[in-house]
């Protein structure tokens, strides 16, 4: 019998064992975690906010629906569809999950979309180090459907690791008939699977919400193996007008890994007949992110800074890996002694941390799918908006080059 590669390596070791040992008793703070090399991932977590358009179309797509049932369903629809790329895409990339680099503050991951959907932009950075948050704004430039919010994670260890999210999502449509609308999405826990294995992966857990400001909640079940339908990654999930769940408009049911379906009405009537759609992802390729090339990079983007780690996590020379890894922690250390000493702060570059209290968004829409009106700004170092003003003039200001780009990377990445 054939032994998985990370299976052959956890036993020549690759301390899988004391790994195990360490997440038994650690203290719910994930970056804190120490992994064995070969699960390391070279791909840092502000990266993954780009998992939220990789159907561009399909995100962009309730802006053209006139009816609001219809564009509530399509907003779920496209909630739905970003799941297999969110929590199952580096198992089946790689065989396994893996551990993200854990990103320094300020950290940035840019890019855009250009496909049938015209152009959508992705601004990602992480704006809080401690506790670690990532924040993200999503525009179609076409249809002006905008996608704005920021997440960090809660672990705790109860026969594995049990992932809580903290954040929540905020979808804008505009709409031909005045005030464009809302939706308030909050996102799923997770847990780890196969750990013991040694060959982890995700599966989710519980609910998740998206309610919206013209009227509608949509409500979505995870269940694993050995739980309803029996199969892993099941999900079901039920639109209805707010406050009135036996009022059921829609139904989906499947796996968010492979197909899913809609029916209209309660789920106890599907039937061909009412088959409103099958999701298919074999069917519907991802579109293609498209990042600056390497050199081209402001020194702050992530695939940038990270580069000479990912280089040699490529290679498998673990030593380089923890040497350039300290320099940037070290690096990042320094930089916030100074600011301290200095009195300032460091100067989120899209993202600033709302003083509006209450929050608009929040109090309105909060309370429905039991969102905080602080959006649990203690947990996230902030309740974190996009800030147009901020994004204009990152846009205007050139890339560093030479000695300014030079400095940069010296002081905050210690290269
Ligand atoms: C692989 C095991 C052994 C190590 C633990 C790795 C942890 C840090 C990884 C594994 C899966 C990861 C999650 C996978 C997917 C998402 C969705 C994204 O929108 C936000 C980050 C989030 C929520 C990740 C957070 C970090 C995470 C929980």
């Amino acid at each position: 019998m054939e032994t998985p590669p990370q299976q052959a390596q956890a036993g020549a070791g690759g301390g899988w064992g004391a790994f195990l040992k360490s997440i038994a008793s650690f203290n719910g703070d994930l970056s804190s975690l120490t992994a064995p090399p070969f699960i390391l991932s070279s791909t840092s977590l502000t990266e993954f906010s780009s998992y939220w358009c990789e159907h561009p179309s399909v995100f962009a797509a309730p802006a053209k629906e006139p009816d609001p049932a219809k564009r509530a369903l399509l907003v779920l629809k496209w909630f739905l569809t970003t799941l297999k790329q969110q929590y199952a895409s580096r198992s089946e990339q790689y065989g396994n999950e893996k551990k993200p680099l854990n990103p320094f503050l300020g950290e940035l991951f840019l890019g855009k979309w250009e496909d049938g959907a015209g152009t959508t932009e992705l601004i990602s950075e992480q704006v809080s180090h401690h506790p670690p948050a990532t924040a993200y704004n999503i525009t179609n430039a076409t249809t002006g459907v905008r996608l704005e919010g920021y997440n960090a994670q809660k672990a705790s260890f109860s026969k594995t690791i049990n992932v809580k999210q903290i954040g929540h999502a905020v979808l804008t449509v505009p709409s031909s008939s005045g005030e464009p609308d809302t939706y308030l999405i909050t996102l799923p826990s997770l847990h780890i699977e196969g750990l013991v294995f040694g060959s982890p992966f995700i599966e989710l857990d519980g609910s998740s919400y998206i309610t919206s400001s013209t009227g509608f909640t949509a409500k979505v079940d995870y269940s694993g193996k050995g739980w309803l339908s029996g199969k892993k990654n099941s999900l079901t999930a039920v639109l209805y007008p707010t406050g009135k769940e036996k009022d059921v408009l829609f139904n989906v049911s499947g796996q968010w890994t492979k197909t899913f379906e809609i029916h209209s009405g309660p789920a106890k009537h599907n039937s061909a007949g009412n088959l409103v759609e099958l999701w298919d992802p074999a069917q519907n390729p991802t579109s293609n992110l498209i990042v600056a090339p390497i050199d081209e990079q402001h020194p702050l983007e992530s695939r940038r800074a990270w580069n000479k780690v990912a280089v040699a996590i490529a290679k498998g020379e673990f030593d380089v890996v923890h040497v350039e890894k300290s320099k940037i922690e070290s690096a990042q250390r320094e930089m916030r002694i100074k600011e301290k000493a200095e009195g300032r702060t460091w100067e989120r570059r899209y993202f600033t941390a709302s003083a509006d209290s209450p929050d608009l968004v929040l109090t309105r829409l909060g309370p429905i799918v039991n969102l905080a009106e602080h959006g649990d700004a203690d947990k996230t170092g902030g309740l974190w908006r996009f800030d147009s003003q901020k994004s204009a003039q990152a846009h205007s200001t050139p890339v560093p080059t030479g000695d300014e780009a030079a400095k940069l990377v010296k002081e905050l990445l210690g290269q």
